[in-house]
């Protein structure tokens, strides 16, 4: 192990990242409330101001990932369509296999300049994760209980908000609605069985109302759908403990942009055409298993600096204080300050380690995992 990968692999290193994360995003989630009283006055302006004040949370996890596990992201696409990214809005349709999908597609965000306005369908209980979740509330993000009942209204409605966009956006959309696992796969598989659908090997069976509900609200603000493939090299299956001890991976994400004409309005005949994308996107992860690539030409954005400014520049606002505040707490030499001070950085670690594991597989939700009772087709 080199001396680098020794220092990355340090405590005290990730406790520093960590720290800056929270503190600052705490800070910007303040900044974001004090925006509120601007919505009324100009909203287009609250947005933009919105849009600055993500980016600056979001970019230091891109961060983390780009700079300092120095994480390889390779694009294939096809360079026509390469030219629009960035320049349009888009609804994005990825696999939801790994636990840092969502910081590779970000990451793309970043490099395509739309991070600050990049937006998901997610699910409810995220919105309830302290910086980043806070931080989707100011940015318009779209929340659904994954109970089509009650989701149809409050999505619908959510999604006719973003019309008016100031900014371009990418639209995020785990069709899968959930992380993949062999045992959501094989309940999936049974009712792809019912419903007389092909099986699927490397997904599970897409929900198509969120879908449907998306395209039927975004048509006339997104100009395409770019169905995204995303794997990892040699089998790796990345997690975000492994980014921030510094672990470098390679992701590959295959992009098809595909017009929004092309996508059918009726229901019936939308839900058909996710399910044959979902197909195809199957017969991609195999090629790749196979063959260790994507079909076309790799157009691989490159990093920039932005993400690294920004999170130096918070580093450097916020380090100084915390040195100036360890040396006073020492030279104090009160016992009940210095553990006072150690128990709320004890509370701070775990919080942030819950925070992580939001993102981990093995703690993911129970959906998707019930077997339904099955109506034949
Ligand atoms: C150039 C570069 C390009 C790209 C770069 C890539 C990406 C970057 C882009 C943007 C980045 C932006 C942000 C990223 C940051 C962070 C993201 C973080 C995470 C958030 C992600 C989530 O939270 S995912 C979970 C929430 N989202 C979803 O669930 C979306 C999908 N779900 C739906 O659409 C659902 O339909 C629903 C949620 C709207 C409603 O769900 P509900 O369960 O109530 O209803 P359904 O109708 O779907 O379910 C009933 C039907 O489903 C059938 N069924 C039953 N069991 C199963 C099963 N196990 N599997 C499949 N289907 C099942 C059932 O039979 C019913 O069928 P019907 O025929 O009656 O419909
Ligand atoms: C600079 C780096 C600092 C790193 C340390 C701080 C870490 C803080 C991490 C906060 C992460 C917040 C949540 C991000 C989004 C998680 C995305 C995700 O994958 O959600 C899962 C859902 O799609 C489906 O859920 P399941 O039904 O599978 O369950």
């Amino acid at each position: 192990m080199g001396l680098v990968q020794l220092l990355k692999s340090q405590f005290l290193c990730h406790l520093i990242i960590c720290y800056v994360f929270l503190v600052s995003g705490l800070i910007i989630n303040l900044l974001q409330l004090c925006t509120l009283p601007l919505w009324l006055v100009s909203k287009q302006a609250a947005r933009r101001i919105n849009t600055k004040l993500g980016y600056c949370i979001s970019s230091q996890m891109v961060a983390a990932l780009e700079w300092w596990s120095g994480t390889e992201c390779t694009l294939y696409t096809d360079p026509k369509s390469y030219r629009l990214y960035g320049n349009e809005n888009a609804i994005v349709v990825l696999n939801h296999s790994f636990e840092i999908d969502f910081l590779c597609g970000w990451t793309f965000c970043e490099r395509f300049g739309v991070l600050g306005s990049s937006k998901v369908l997610a699910k409810k209980e995220l919105s309830y994760v302290p910086v980043i979740g806070w931080m989707w509330y100011f940015l318009e993000i779209v929340f659904c209980k994954r109970k089509w009942e009650e989701d149809r209204k409050t999505v619908a409605q959510s999604l006719q908000n973003l019309q008016d966009y100031p900014e371009n956006f990418w639209f995020l959309l785990y069709c899968e609605g959930t992380r993949f696992t062999p045992k959501k796969h094989q309940i999936s598989m049974q009712v792809a069985e019912s419903k007389g659908l092909p099986k699927l090997k490397h997904h599970l069976l897409p929900r198509t109302k969120g879908f449907w509900v998306t395209v039927q609200n975004l048509r006339g603000t997104v100009a395409a759908v770019y169905d995204s493939t995303l794997n990892f090299r040699n089998n790796e299956t990345p997690t975000l403990l492994g980014v921030l001890s510094g672990k470098k991976y390679h992701a590959d994400l295959y992009v098809r942009r595909i017009p929004l004409e092309q996508i059918p309005e009726h229901e019936v005949e939308c839900a058909a055409w996710l399910h044959k994308l979902y197909q195809e996107k199957d017969g991609f992860q195999e090629h790749y298993n196979q063959t260790g690539r994507y079909p076309g030409p790799i157009m691989t954005p490159p990093r920039r600096p932005w993400d690294l400014l920004n999170w130096l520049f918070w580093a450097c606002l916020l380090l100084y204080p915390l040195c100036l505040l360890l040396a006073r707490l020492i030279s104090s030499g009160s016992m009940l300050t210095i553990l006072a001070s150690v128990a709320l950085c004890s509370a701070a670690s775990v919080g942030v380690r819950w925070m992580i594991g939001q993102t981990e597989i093995d703690r993911g939700s129970g959906y998707g995992n019930k077997e339904v009772p099955l109506k034949s087709n």
